[in-house]
């Protein structure tokens, strides 16, 4: 056995507020009432030093207790610790590209008006568009971009890519999905939320800037350097989606014309 073993329940039991498995329980709890992960949707995922705590797939995530952890080693991504009767968040994938990319938390989020906007983007700027906005004061929440310094302007565009979800018509066993998978024979219609990996990572590099994607009718993911500023900036990300919102039923543009 390795010196560096720690016993498997260690790795989430601690009296620190802040220690990763009791952080995603009052973070997601605080979710829970904005709305962002109701019905079991959503989750937060952290990265701390050389572990990923993640959530359990498929339960209600503001109830969730610190031993419902799993914690991931991020270098092997081998399981240190593994609840019985739980599978990990299909999110785990999702969340992992933001952390190889310098994240220190990763939250997602079923806000209404992530789903409205990525809509509204659809009907006004077709598929490939991303949503754009400019002159909100709430835009300075949000960092320039990942080894610049400080926070975008004012007169800055805030520009957040739009990927399309995936969703499972078919009900299929999960060895089933996997091995289709690994033969790239997997139809669209059959993909999971896993299978949106490839191209939030492809969204992650084409803006290298930005600390989210949009999910079309699904949600959002947004990551920061920490957990204060994944958080943050997801709040400030949320108010300007809600914002932009209720902009477009004003008929108030988002940018001004160039
Ligand atoms: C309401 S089901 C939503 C899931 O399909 C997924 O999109 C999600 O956000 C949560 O996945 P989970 O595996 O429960 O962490
Ligand atoms: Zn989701």
């Amino acid at each position: 056995m390795s010196t560096n073993y720690v016993e498997p329940d260690a790795l989430v039991h601690s009296s620190d507020p802040q220690h990763p498995a009791n952080h995603i329980c009052t973070l997601c709890a605080k979710f829970y009432n904005l709305g962002w992960v109701t019905g079991t949707g959503g989750g937060t995922s952290i990265r701390h030093e050389d572990k990923i705590y993640i959530a359990p797939s498929g339960v209600q995530k503001e109830l969730m207790q610190p031993t419902d952890m799993f914690v991931m080693d991020f270098a092997t991504k081998e399981y240190l610790r593994k609840p019985q009767f739980h599978k990990p968040s299909a999110c785990t994938p999702l969340f992992y590209a933001a952390f190889t990319r310098g994240a220190g938390c990763c939250i997602h989020t079923h806000s209404q008006w992530a789903v409205l906007v990525t809509l509204l983007v659809e009907r006004e700027f077709g598929k490939d568009a991303c949503f754009e906005i400019e002159c909100i004061e709430q835009i300075k929440g949000i960092p320039k971009g990942r080894g610049k310094t400080g926070n975008l302007g004012y007169y800055d565009t805030l520009k957040i890519p739009i990927i399309e979800n995936t969703a499972q018509y078919v009900s299929l066993p999960p060895f089933f999905l996997d091995i289709m998978l690994d033969c790239s024979r997997i139809p669209d219609a059959m993909k999971r939320e896993e299978d949106l990996t490839s191209s939030l990572e492809e969204a992650m590099e084409k803006y290298p800037d930005s600390y989210a994607v949009l999910v079309r009718r699904h949600g959002i993911y947004v990551w920061g350097d920490n957990v204060h500023k994944a958080k943050t900036q997801c709040e400030s990300i949320d108010y300007i989606l809600q914002l932009a919102v209720e902009m477009k039923k004003l008929n108030l543009p988002w940018t001004s014309p160039k």
